[in-house]
């Protein structure tokens, strides 16, 4: 009999170690203990709670929004081939989300390469978008939202339209490298005659386990970069990140969706790493070590933007990214950033081709990254050190009901 992953993982939860299950808005489920009767001779290990942890595919929200970081993440854009229009979109959308519940709950794809045969959900959490190009192909162009009009060119960018936008977006994220991949693979496989890859962008965060205690992950700069991000417990939470439930005209269907904006921010590590800590602290307006303001407190104090110091200067300087990018000075701009760092090897001139997947979610586009990255476009002191390299816009419909697919109410109504 073949045994599946999620009977694997059932087998292993009662030998003693169980997993955590994470509603997809976020939420978090049952709770269990963890053991770890493993020995470093090679013996069994049994599965960790980061092995066992699943993510629910199915809820008001997609999940990979609101989920945790993870440890590794892939991000897809397919076009649709030549001849593909609604019908054949709304069948891959069905096979996708078919696929994404199985993976998500541990369970093997259709036709499974057995890449994570052996392994637990991982956190796999797997979310679809539109790009404004899908609606034309599609023939769906009055259901498109406004929010999909093409972002505003900035005097900072260097795009390369190759590996920008895309009529379909999949974002992929699992504390496990294999799962990641797996998912990836059943993923290009479903798509097979329907659609193919326009670009494909590998990223990492930190894994879980690697700090002795929870905190905001860093980036490649060494930076705490996440510190600012709305909270789901904040009251105004669900208004700037998620499109109401009763949201009308073009964009009934995306009740509880949300806008992705996608960037791929190159460092310019060499010059980055020449520039004294002190200096570099400036850049940001917060403490590398800790990410605290330069104002004082911890990481969590709000910035004192009107300080001055002894120098007759505002302590946070005037062209700190953490002061230009502050709601505060947006009109109450706020976005959630879920980014992963990306690290695809080194380039002929000996510089790292490593940075930023910039992702960041909002209700509107216009109301959270434009109003923001104009901003920092006229003046960041961060801008030397980065370089925006590609783009993306996407509609993320909300989740998927039990026994619906992942843009059904578009596709079908
Ligand atoms: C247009 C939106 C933003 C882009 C692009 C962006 C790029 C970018 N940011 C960092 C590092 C940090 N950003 C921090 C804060 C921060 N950044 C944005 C927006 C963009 N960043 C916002 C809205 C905020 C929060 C501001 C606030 O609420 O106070 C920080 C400070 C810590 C934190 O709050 O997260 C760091 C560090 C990099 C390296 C980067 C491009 C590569
Ligand atoms: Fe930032």
């Amino acid at each position: 009999m073949e045994m599946s992953r999620r009977r694997v993982l059932g087998t292993v939860g009662a030998a003693g170690a169980a997993g955590l299950m994470i509603g997809a808005a976020g939420g978090a489920g049952i709770s269990a203990s963890v053991s770890d009767g493993g020995s470093a001779s090679g013996g069994a290990v049994p599965l960790t709670a980061v092995g066992a942890t699943e993510v629910m595919f199915h809820g008001k929200h997609q999940a990979g929004i609101t989920t945790p970081l993870q440890a590794r993440g892939h991000l897809v854009a397919f076009d649709l081939v030549p001849g593909a229009g609604r019908k054949e979109a709304a069948a891959l959308l069905r096979r996708w989300s078919a696929t994404a519940g199985a993976l998500m709950a541990g369970k093997p794809s259709t036709d499974d390469t057995g890449i994570a045969l052996d392994a637990g959900p991982s956190s796999l959490t797997v979310t679809f978008g539109f790009g404004r190009t899908f609606f034309d192909r599609t023939g769906l162009a009055a259901r498109r939202p406004v929010q999909l009009d093409p972002l505003p060119a900035f005097s900072s960018d260097a795009l390369d339209p190759k590996r920008s936008e895309g009529d379909l977006w999949v974002q992929i994220g699992a504390d496990d490298a294999l799962v990641a991949f797996h998912a990836l693979r059943a993923l290009q496989k479903d798509a097979a005659g329907a659609a193919r890859v326009r670009w494909q962008m590998n990223g990492f965060n930190r894994s879980a386990g690697a700090t002795a205690r929870p905190m905001t992950a860093r980036n490649l700069m060494g930076q705490v970069d996440g510190t600012g991000n709305p909270k789901p417990s904040d009251p105004d939470f669900d208004r700037r990140i998620f499109v109401p439930q009763g949201a009308t005209g073009a964009q009934d269907w995306m009740a509880g969706g949300s806008y992705a904006v996608v960037r791929r921010i190159r460092m310019l590590l060499d010059d980055w790493e020449k520039l004294p800590l002190e200096k570099q602290e400036k850049v940001i307006g917060r403490r590398k070590a800790d990410g605290a303001p330069l104002t004082g407190g911890t990481e969590t104090t709000e910035l004192d933007l009107d300080r001055i110091g002894p120098d007759g200067k505002t302590v946070i300087p005037d062209n700190a990214h953490s002061r230009i990018s502050a709601p505060e000075q947006n009109g109450g701009a706020a976005m959630l950033r879920r980014p992963f760092s990306f690290h695809d090897g080194i380039g002929p001139d000996g510089t790292p081709d490593a940075g930023l997947l910039f992702v960041c979610w909002q209700a509107d586009p216009l109301r959270g990254f434009v109003p923001v990255q104009r901003k920092l476009d006229r003046g960041d002191a961060l801008s030397p050190f980065i370089r925006h390299e590609a783009s993306g816009l996407f509609a993320v419909p909300g989740g998927a009901a039990q026994g619906e697919y992942v843009g059904q109410r578009l596709l079908e109504s």
